[in-house]
């Protein structure tokens, strides 16, 4: 697994901090974040490819400083937003996904084969030439998963991946999260989705208040919460 380090992380907004010193070292291969609305989990999740980069501390991840080196950690690090359609770029569902690899240095046939491979591994084979907008709601985190995943990441951030989706289609999100071989780190208020995962860590006002496996952290989560 990648090593994702915060050392002495702070994030400041205009109107005040919303990530306070924060120290963490994550290796595990499922990373759940979890805690009240605006309490600094996106800001934390978007640190570690560098959407977002600290007021002071760093964020390393496998030792680059991903203030420095955004584009080297952007290539192992994918993210998936909560609304698939601010990350769907091109017209069709195939072209979308082959967005990706357009910096990958891939001879066509090769790009082609990885394209085809992850639309079959996510169900999206037979939609592949579709206008990627009109697709269903979890067609299309489907979409973005895939798209991400072709770049063979070494982890994945998802912010809330299942907030818009009905529960057959986060329960299918949540299955494709539990066969991937990538590092996982996801941000989300549905606990369930996050009970097998290896470690929860509960954030509260920009600090971290509990971590540890989810049986505790998420117990201790919910008694924070009521
Ligand atoms: N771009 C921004 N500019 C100014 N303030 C921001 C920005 N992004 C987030 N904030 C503020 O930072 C705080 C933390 O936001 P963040 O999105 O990290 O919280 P969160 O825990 O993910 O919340 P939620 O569960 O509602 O998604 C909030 O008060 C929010 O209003």
């Amino acid at each position: 697994m990648s090593a994702i380090r915060f050392d002495g992380v702070s994030h400041r907004f205009d109107d005040g901090l919303v990530v306070d010193d924060v120290t963490l070292e994550l290796t595990e291969r499922r990373i759940g974040i979890v805690g009240a609305n605006g309490s600094g989990k996106s800001t934390l999740a978007r640190m570690v490819n560098g959407l977002v980069t600290p007021t002071s501390g760093t964020v390393t991840v496998d030792g680059l400083d991903v203030a420095r080196h955004g584009r080297e950690v952007r290539r192992r690090v994918g993210f998936v937003f909560t609304n698939a359609d601010t990350q769907i770029v091109m017209p069709t569902v195939r072209e979308d996904v082959a967005f990706t690899l357009r910096r990958h240095r891939l001879d066509a046939a090769t790009a082609a084969a990885r394209v085809d491979a992850v639309l079959d591994r996510f169900g999206l084979a037979d939609l592949a030439d579709r206008p990627a907008h009109r697709l269903s709601g979890g067609q299309k985190q489907l979409l973005a998963l895939a798209a991400v995943l072709v770049g063979e990441p070494a982890i994945v951030v998802a912010d809330e991946p299942t907030t818009l989706l009905d529960a057959r289609n986060a329960r299918r999100i949540a299955e494709h999260f539990a066969t991937l071989d990538e590092q996982l780190v996801v941000v989300s208020h549905q606990l369930e989705l996050l009970e097998s995962f290896d470690r929860v860590i509960v954030m509260e006002a920009g600090r971290i208040v509990a971590d540890g496996p989810p049986e505790h952290a998420l117990d201790a989560y919910r008694a924070l919460i009521g």
